[in-house]
């Protein structure tokens, strides 16, 4: 069994860590961690785990965590990257939900999360989680820094246009000029209380938000540029706030070239998500729907020609808090320790 310790066991995705390993085959939780509700025990705090998870919460520091196999953050930014040195050099497995070990360039970094990086020469040997593009280097990682939720959507709707492996080498669309409209539900925000997503704020009501500038700009960017193998990629990217709990729908915009107007795309995807398991390209002109991978480790894809013009429109949905957050993580911790990739992940989607 794997040792599992979780740091940040009280918000959203923690505790959606704690369903789905509670159901790993593999795994043993032997540790979650929180500040403020340290000696609670878990299902106290979340019935939705009563049988299932009999442990209490611990304070980060009496969490025997160099003790594990693998340890999550499910934490803010700035908490994984000062305890990451001590556990990788145990020998823990090191699997951070948040940024610290995302952006590659520590500048980069220090603009958009507001603070400088811990611990650069850690970040160096991180690799980015997100198993459809990256898996073969998530199998030999010891630490993960794993996609954010809306990076996860973006790339993945776009990665069968810009990869050389799928377009044989070819711009098929202009990669200058891509728009990413996305929207989120409010448990995106984590359960820290907040104004913005109040009931009486978020519901009924619906709008964008940082549309100067958000912080996963630069980590779809940069994936892209690396998905492409070149540096041309501008992306506008546009976040908003929907009345809803779980769920990140993307509609993406992209402008073919001449040489990208002859394509079946459908084909394309088809081809290129063929052996994913948590990939579905659904049949042309279809409409994904949130709620259709609501619960689920799955990502849903539709794309669509508007009058068979020069503009591409891919559909995308995901869960934030799994295949966004929580499930990728279980899904990289599979490979990082060669087990089945849908090993404890096979969940059907809630739906209605
Ligand atoms: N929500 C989402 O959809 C997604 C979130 N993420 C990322 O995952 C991370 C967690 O997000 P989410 O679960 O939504 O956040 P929450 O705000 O819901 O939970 C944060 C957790 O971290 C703990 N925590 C806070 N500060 C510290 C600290 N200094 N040391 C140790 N523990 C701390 C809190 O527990 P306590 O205060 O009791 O210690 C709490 O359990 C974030 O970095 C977020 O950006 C990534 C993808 C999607
Ligand atoms: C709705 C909402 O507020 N969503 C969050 C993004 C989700 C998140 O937690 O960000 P990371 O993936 O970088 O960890 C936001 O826009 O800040």
């Amino acid at each position: 069994m794997i040792k599992v310790g979780i740091v940040g066991g009280t918000g959203y995705t923690g505790v959606e860590l704690l369903r789905l390993l509670a159901q790993h085959p593999d795994v043993k939780i032997v540790a979650i961690t929180s500040r403020t509700e340290a000696g609670l025990p878990v299902a106290e705090l979340f019935p939705s785990l009563r049988g299932h998870i009999d442990l209490k919460f611990s304070t980060p520091n009496d969490a025997k965590l160099t003790e594990c196999d693998a340890v999550f953050f499910a934490t803010p930014h700035g908490v994984a990257m000062a305890q990451a040195k001590e556990l990788l050099a145990a020998g823990v497995k090191v699997l951070d939900l948040a940024a610290d070990f995302r952006l590659k360039d520590v500048k980069e970094f220090a603009k958009w999360y507001g603070m400088e990086h811990g611990c650069p020469e850690i970040l160096a040997q991180a690799v980015y989680g997100l198993p459809e593009i990256n898996r073969e280097a998530i199998k030999k990682a010891q630490i993960v820094g794993l996609a954010g939720c809306y990076p996860t959507s973006v790339q993945l709707g776009l990665a069968p246009l810009l990869s050389p492996a799928s377009t044989g080498g070819k711009q098929l669309i202009d990669g200058n000029h891509i728009i990413s409209d996305s929207k989120s539900g409010t448990s995106g925000a984590g359960r820290k209380a907040e104004i913005g997503t109040l009931l009486s704020e978020a519901s009924d009501n619906f709008k964008a938000y940082s549309v100067k500038g958000h912080r996963h700009l630069p980590e779809i960017v940069q994936g892209l540029k690396a998905i492409a193998g070149h540096d041309q990629i501008g992306l506008t990217f546009v976040p908003h706030l929907t009345p809803m709990v779980r769920g990140i729908h993307s509609t993406l915009y992209v402008r073919l070239t001449e040489a990208g107007m002859d394509v079946d795309y459908q084909k394309l995807y088809e081809t290129f998500y063929q052996d994913e398991p948590f990939v579905d390209v659904m049949p042309a002109g279809s409409h994904p729907e949130t709620r259709s991978v609501r619960g689920s480790n799955g990502l849903r894809i539709a794309i669509h020609r508007p009058g068979n013009g020069d503009t591409l429109v891919i559909l995308v949905v995901e869960d934030n808090l799994v295949k966004g957050a929580s499930g990728q993580g279980v899904q990289c911790m599979n490979l990082m320790f060669g087990l089945p990739e849908t090993t404890g992940l096979t969940q059907i989607a809630l739906s209605p």
